[in-house]
């Protein structure tokens, strides 16, 4: 069931890589879509590489897409997104590339087909400034950068 403000998206998108499948949510909650890699790649120790996939799309004023690292990944390999959030502008018509790094010890090798981040669609709402000689007191004021206390729970 999807709520009124849950009504997928439709993505434009050029035929891609044969055999390759599109990103897909592996289940029907699934907040990111798997994406797979195009290429076959081995990425060294401390190195990073931009994965191709072969998608190029149009995404819908408005929005943009997200690329995430997979938590297994992360954990089991030590690879991740050194830009996470990755941002895919709406206007953007190139390839999307997933730059992963490994950050583990060993080479890291991914096989085209393999499942290497995952895609988050997301609305953007575009920003406009207005210059003014104050701004409204709040609490915080100034305060940041752990200005609040450490790790322990407020009230304590
Ligand atoms: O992980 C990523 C991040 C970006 N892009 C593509 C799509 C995005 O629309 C474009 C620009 O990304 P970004 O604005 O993050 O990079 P930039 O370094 O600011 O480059 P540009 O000057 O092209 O905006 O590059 C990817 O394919 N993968
Ligand atoms: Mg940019």
């Amino acid at each position: 069931m999807h709520s009124p403000a849950n009504v997928p998206v439709p993505l434009k998108v050029l035929p891609h890589g044969k055999g390759l499948p599109l990103p897909a949510y592996a289940t029907a909650g699934a907040a990111g879509m798997d994406v797979v890699s195009a290429e076959d790649v081995t990425i060294a120790p401390g190195a990073r590489h931009a994965v191709a996939t072969g998608l190029a799309m149009a995404i819908p004023e408005g929005f943009e897409i997200q690329v995430r690292p997979r938590s297994g990944l992360a954990l089991k390999h030590a690879i991740t997104v050194p830009n996470t959030p990755g941002t895919i502008d709406s206007d953007y018509r190139g390839e999307l590339k997933v730059i992963l790094i490994n950050h583990g010890t060993e080479g890291f090798s991914i096989v085209r087909g393999d499942r290497i981040a995952q895609l988050v669609l997301a609305p953007v709402t575009q920003a406009t400034w207005l210059e003014v000689e104050e701004l409204d007191e709040t609490v915080r004021g100034e305060g940041g950068f752990g200005s609040t206390g450490g790790v322990t729970a407020l009230g304590n």
